[in-house]
């Protein structure tokens, strides 16, 4: 059977020998600790450098082992600050110096790697006084430290004096293939050679990405095609799951804003991804908090429902300024209210919600055809169907008959009544709302101009090539005979509208004289009887 625990995790390289790429910054690593063999070398520390998942930490801990150091780790999510810092690294590089007589013989026996992770975030609240600690740590330290750190620039010029810097890249997709590869046959996966290059180029270089969009397209399947591949575009910069570290356990309120700011995701998407991860993140463990719940979960969603206050006042009076609200609010929320640092990967996962409805990416597809459906029968554009008129959309659906005709009329399917109607699933409800709705969306059917039938719009082709004819459809020459016909069509019917509406009022005006002559006979005399015969 599958294994469920995380995969980049448990195919973590052990020796340098396995890790994929980068070779010049392990042979500068390996060459830094050769340095420590004989004598305290100039740079006691190193900062390994560059973009996330490429193999700093993984470096980090096969050098102590290829070392035969022992590893002392202190995460971010650990309590940094000056007297944390000076008992866990500060007594750890002491510790030779303590009982320098005991080892002095052979300084690699007993010696400790002291690694810090994310050294480029020392500066927040709790890391107060951090920078500092770690700049005196290193100028006395007699065993080796690593800080690691995607931002050289975020760690302070002090303490980059006092290092050696090694560079690592982003590993090319040919070379995360064969990683992939070895997962697949260790865990008995059959797999496509393009089901994993399309994993491994949409990573972006970062191959614990890579591990974990094959882990999640791998679940419940024995064999993987490279129709299975279901991998959202990924923003090299910042992906979401970036986005929410920074959102739950980063210090830094700008931080986790910019990288929030960076995502191409609407407030009332990211509420829904924060929503979700939060009791992941913040886990209820009854051994920490035995009498209550975790105080950082009813904080957390404390916060949530504020922000999500916020969203409801957008969608009921389309301010969109309040948006700004609701985007502080979930964002620097989680953190500000947190009471306690959390350590560990946590495997972020999609909401919930979008999950029954497929993924992500095809609750974006099918956003983006409600919104191309809109924008058709409004003449408004994509972006301000999407953003604007889908809101309102599903303000004017509470209401049930609303529901039905606006449907209708935009011939939404069920799953996009399902989204627009924020129900959960299908129910009976929907369903009988698509019936009669169905109807309706006949009647315009047959209304619509011929040359409009089954067009669809870019967006809903997912095709960013404008407007197009479908496969099998009018090319642009028919559409243009078609125009012509139904010029002629309508001219025509507006001749016949014509002679029928002088037939009709010669008519009247026939039976208008006659009813008159009628009345005068009938009634009374005409006035002017006289003048009638005065010729
Ligand atoms: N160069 C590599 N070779 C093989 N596996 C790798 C490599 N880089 C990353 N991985 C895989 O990705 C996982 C995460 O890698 P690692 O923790 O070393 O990344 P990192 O560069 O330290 O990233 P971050 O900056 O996010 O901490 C590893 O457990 C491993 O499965």
């Amino acid at each position: 059977m599958m294994d469920s625990s995380d995969w980049a995790e448990k195919y973590r390289p052990q020796t340098f020998k396995e890790i994929i790429g980068n070779k010049k910054a392990l042979h500068e690593l390996r060459e830094w600790a050769d340095s420590w063999a004989s004598k305290i070398p100039e740079n006691r520390a190193v900062i390994l450098f560059g973009p996330a998942g490429v193999g700093k930490t993984t470096s980090a801990h096969a050098l102590s082992r290829e070392m035969g150091w022992e590893l002392i780790e202190l995460n971010a999510g650990d309590q940094r600050t000056a007297d944390v810092i000076d008992k866990i690294a500060g007594s750890a590089s002491r510790m030779k110096t303590l009982f320098s007589h005991e080892i002095s013989e052979n300084q690699l026996l007993g010696k400790r790697l002291i690694v810090l992770d994310e050294a480029d975030n020392l500066h927040g609240t709790y890391d107060k006084g951090g920078s500092k600690a770690i700049s005196d740590v290193i100028s006395k330290t007699t065993h080796p430290i690593i800080l690691i750190a995607n931002d050289v620039y975020g760690i302070t010029q002090t303490i980059r004096s006092q290092c050696l810097e090694i560079s690592f890249s982003s590993i090319q997709s040919r070379s995360i293939v064969p990683a992939l590869k070895r997962a697949c046959d260790a865990e008995g996966l059959s797999c496509e050679e393009s089901a994993l290059l399309k994993i491994a180029e949409n990573a972006g270089g970062d191959l614990r990405s890579a591990m974990n969009d094959l882990q999640a397209c791998a679940l419940g399947k024995t064999k993987l095609t490279e129709a299975d591949i279901v991998v959202s575009g990924r923003d090299v910069k910042e992906t979401v799951f970036k986005a929410l570290v920074k959102v739950f356990k980063g210090k830094n309120r700008q931080e986790a804003l910019d990288a929030v700011g960076t995502l191409d995701e609407t407030p009332d998407d990211l509420i829904q991804w924060i929503d979700e991860n939060l009791p992941l993140q913040f886990p209820d463990d009854k051994k920490i908090f035995p009498a209550q719940i975790n105080p950082d979960i009813s904080g957390g969603f404390a916060v949530l429902a504020r922000a999500d206050l916020y969203l409801g006042r957008v969608r009921l009076r389309q301010n969109y300024r309040l948006w700004r609200y609701a985007n502080y609010l979930m964002t620097v929320g989680p953190m500000s209210v947190r009471t306690r640092d959390y350590s560990g990967f946590i495997k972020y996962v999609p909401p919930s919600r979008w999950k029954r409805m497929g993924s992500s990416k095809s609750m974006r597809t099918m956003r983006d055809n409600i919104a191309a459906k809109i924008s058709r029968r409004h003449h408004a554009s994509l972006r301000v169907s999407r953003n604007e008129l889908i809101p309102y959309y599903m303000r004017l659906m509470e209401n049930e008959a609303y529901a039905v005709s606006l449907s209708g009329e935009s011939d939404f399917d069920l799953d996009e009544l399902v989204y627009l109607l924020r129900a959960k699933s299908a129910t009976k409800e929907v369903k009988g709302i698509y019936e009669k709705s169905q109807e309706i969306a006949a009647k315009y059917k047959s209304e619509e101009p011929e040359f409009f039938k089954g067009k669809l719009s870019r967006k809903e082709k997912g095709n960013e090539g404008g407007r197009e004819a479908v496969k099998g459809q009018a090319t642009i020459e028919e559409m243009a005979a078609a125009v012509e016909k139904k010029k002629e069509s309508d001219q025509k019917q507006q001749e016949l509208k014509k002679q029928q509406e002088l037939e009709q009022s010669k008519q009247k005006a026939e039976a208008d004289e006659k009813s008159k002559v009628s009345k005068q006979e009938k009634n009374e005399p005409p006035k002017n009887q006289k003048s009638l015969f005065d010729f």
